[in-house]
């Protein structure tokens, strides 16, 4: 196999969660020790989750999972949350095109932590990371709405990669595989329809135009479809999606690179985007507590789970992309000037077109890539929120993050970078 193989394990395996929101925190430029909350939960669960500590903890652990984009910034959520919370893990295998430097912290401890440097377009690199797993995660991607991939690079990577990992399933027998998929496989669709409050059963006419949403619903589309293949030894794969809508939260990149520009602009950001167009949002760690549950869940209700798409939700309140930016840039000292879109809408469009022309022109020169262009402007000015209990339904989800806590955590991240006003 190309590529380094690091083997490392981690120890701060404490089994089950002893309370709501207490996940490792350790994530680079993760700041703080979170403040004891054992009365968010509640004191007399206290002796429930002693016994739970104590059943889990005479469980043998034996699987072995893999979480492929297991650095990047969802997937780096999902192993520190699995190595907290899945008792039953022997082994974790991290795979990713490039590892971050906070594998080093995971030592010793019960969980075997693997990390593989791979590729997902390379067949024999996924085959050989997926064997013996008992579980995959497919949370690697490219994650590209700003042109800096090519499309053919980002449907190698969306699409190829994904068939490689269905494939590494079926070859090596993994019979449990979770896919995460996005929104964006549904809308905001090219006629800028909103979705309001929707669910994984609202009829929305999905069309896409972009390479990024194009191939998240054609990989989704293989994820589906392979539920049910036999795999190695003959028994089925069972197979799901995850539709995150906006993650936010520590790590996420595009909210560091608008801070920053706000710093740049002496602490204002200028609206762009009417306050009424809701734009839906989940924090990170729901997200990944999502991912540790369907995994969790796949085995026992695979008859009611398998082949079945999950939107991503919790708590998070709806506002505009800016307004909920707000939430967090807000009490690190940053202002939102406006309370209408500084610009009228078809300037905007105008500029959108020039940043697009521009990165063309520019292309064999440099690569501009800004954050406004046709694309992301037509997805930031239209509604789309997502009203859902499914996942509540089909494998007893509730969010681990209240608002109040993941609007703490990100605020705090925020505050923690180089250069922060605070
Ligand atoms: N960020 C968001 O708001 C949302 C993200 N998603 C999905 O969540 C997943 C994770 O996204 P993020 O963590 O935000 O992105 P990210 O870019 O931080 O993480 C993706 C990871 O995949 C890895 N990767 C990329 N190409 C690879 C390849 N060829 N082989 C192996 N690894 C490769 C990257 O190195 C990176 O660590 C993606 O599948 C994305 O489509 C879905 C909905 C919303
Ligand atoms: C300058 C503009 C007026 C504002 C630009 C904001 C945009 C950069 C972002 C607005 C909506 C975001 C996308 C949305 O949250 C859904 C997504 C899902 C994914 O799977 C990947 C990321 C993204 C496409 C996300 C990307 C940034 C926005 C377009």
């Amino acid at each position: 196999m190309e590529g380094w193989r690091l083997v490392c394990s981690w120890n701060g395996h404490e089994g089950r969660s002893k309370r709501k929101g207490d996940y490792d925190e350790s994530l680079a430029d993760w700041p703080r020790k979170q403040e004891d909350s054992l009365s968010a939960a509640g004191l007399s669960s206290l002796g429930q989750w002693l016994q739970q500590d104590m059943a889990d903890s005479a469980q043998a652990q034996k699987l072995v999972y893999l979480v492929t984009g297991g650095c990047g910034f969802l997937g780096e959520h999902v192993v520190r949350m699995l190595l907290q919370r899945e008792p039953r893990l022997r082994e974790l295998r991290i795979f990713d095109l490039q590892l971050g430097p906070w594998l080093e912290e995971l030592k010793t401890g019960p969980v075997q932590v693997t990390a593989i440097q791979g590729d997902v377009t390379q067949a024999h690199e996924v085959i050989a990371a997926v064997a013996g797993a008992h579980v995959v995660i497919h949370a690697a991607g490219l994650v590209d709405v700003f042109g800096r991939a090519s499309p053919e690079t980002i449907h190698e990577v969306n699409v190829q990669g994904t068939k490689n990992v269905i494939e590494a399933c079926v070859q090596t027998g993994t019979q449990f595989l979770v896919y995460t998929s996005s929104m964006e496989v549904v809308g905001p669709n090219v006629k800028g329809h909103p979705f309001y409050r929707g669910n994984e059963d609202t009829p929305y006419e999905a069309v896409h135009r972009h390479p990024y949403p194009h191939s998240k619903a054609l990989a989704e589309q293989l994820v589906l479809k392979a539920n049910g293949r036999k795999v190695r030894g003959g028994l089925p794969l069972v197979t799901c999606a995850l539709r995150p809508t906006g993650i936010y939260g520590e790590g996420h990149q595009i909210m560091r690179d608008i801070y920053y520009q706000g710093l740049r602009l002496g602490g204002r950001l200028f609206r762009a985007i009417p306050a009424s167009v809701e734009h839906g949002r989940v924090y990170v760690g729901n997200v990944a507590w999502m991912h540790v549950l369907v995994a969790r869940e796949l085995e026992q209700r695979a008859a009611l789970m398998g082949g079945q798409v999950y939107f991503c939700y919790d708590e998070s309140p709806y506002k505009s992309y800016e307004d909920f930016n707000m939430e967090f840039l807000g009490p690190c000292g940053l202002r939102l000037v406006g309370t209408h879109p500084l610009l009228p809408y078809w300037l905007l469009m105008l500029l959108a077109a020039l940043n697009a022309l521009l990165q063309w022109l520019l292309r064999p020169l440099l690569l501009y890539a800004p954050l406004l262009n046709p694309y992301t402007l037509a997805v930031a000015n239209t509604t789309f929120t997502v009203s859902t209990n499914k996942a509540q339904r089909h494998f007893g989800y509730e969010p681990l993050f209240s608002w109040e806590d993941s609007r703490t955590r990100t605020i705090r991240w925020v505050q923690a970078m180089d250069g922060s006003a605070q």
